[in-house]
């Protein structure tokens, strides 16, 4: 049976022994592995039970990235990254399944989001969020349509947590000479001219353009970890845990789509395992 729906999530199974689970709470996906391989991080200490957002995984930032910094935007008065990753969406099916991939769908529109964010962000939209597995690649894609008479600005972001046996091991690699900005450092913008990212700090950066996965309609990435400091400052994060992930996070944040009435935005990301 390729597809287990349960009643907080559903699992995906691949005919070559890979698998996705995605909880209908944020729609986020929790679990990649790759014959039996974990590839994306879940906190040990994450909350799954709909109270907080859930920490690891694929959590879906939309309709805005961490807190707007103008208080005049339309997203102003929504929680650090918006409502979707709190939100449970509704399950809308199996799309595909055949011998080398298997596809689900899960649906959110606005009157499915908690009262007090419907009040902070009062637009009609309507949400499909679509995984994918097939073998060693996983495609998460999103679409967004504008329900309501007017336009409105989002912003966008899937925020891909990697599971890494040692983080003093890992670099990112192809943000060469592309800009960004530092978040840990004032917000100042740094070109960087390393040939990869290596970690050793709090690391927080937002890269303006730049390709390092193949994406869809989200050019901008989010490279970050937490380090030592903000580790211990996060309830839902294991002190240790800085050690074992790193955020890659292709997204459309560095400033608002704007989607006209009656419209859509589609944008995601294919991660591929190589193995
Ligand atoms: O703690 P959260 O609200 O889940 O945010 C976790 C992190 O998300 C992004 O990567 C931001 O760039 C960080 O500044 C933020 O700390």
């Amino acid at each position: 049976m390729p597809v287990e729906v349960l009643e907080d999530k559903v699992i995906l199974k691949d005919s070559k022994g890979s698998s996705a689970e995605v909880y209908y709470f944020g729609a986020t996906v929790t679990s990649w592995k790759y014959r039996g391989k974990e590839l994306l991080f879940l906190s040990k200490k994450s909350l799954l039970d709909g109270t907080k957002g859930i920490r690891g995984g694929i959590p879906i930032i939309f309709p805005q990235f961490a807190k707007a910094t103008d208080s005049s935007a339309e997203t102003a008065a929504l929680p650090q990254h918006g409502l979707a990753r709190i939100s449970k969406f509704e399950w809308n099916g199996v799309s595909v399944d055949n011998e080398s991939e298997v596809s689900v769908r899960f649906g959110l529109n606005n009157s499915q989001v908690p009262e007090n964010l419907q009040k902070d962000w009062p637009k009609k939209f309507k949400l499909i969020f679509t995984v994918t597995l097939n073998d060693d690649t996983l495609k998460t894609n999103l679409s967004v349509k504008n329900e309501d008479t007017a336009p409105f600005d989002f912003n966008v972001l899937l925020h891909t947590y990697y599971s890494v046996p040692d983080i003093s091991k890992v670099s990112v690699e192809g943000l060469q000479n592309i800009s960004y900005i530092d978040k840990v450092k004032n917000f100042i913008t740094v070109v960087d001219n390393d040939k990869s990212v290596k970690f050793t700090q709090e690391t927080d950066r937002i890269y303006g353009n730049a390709f390092l996965l193949q994406r869809i309609n989200l050019k901008d990435s989010v490279v970050w970890n937490p380090w030592i400091d903000k580790a211990k400052g996060m309830s839902d994060f294991d002190d240790d845990e800085y050690k074992q992930m790193i955020c890659v996070e292709p997204g459309h944040v560095a400033e608002y789509i704007i989607l006209k009435s009656e419209e859509s935005w589609e944008g995601g990301q294919i991660i591929q395992y190589k193995h």
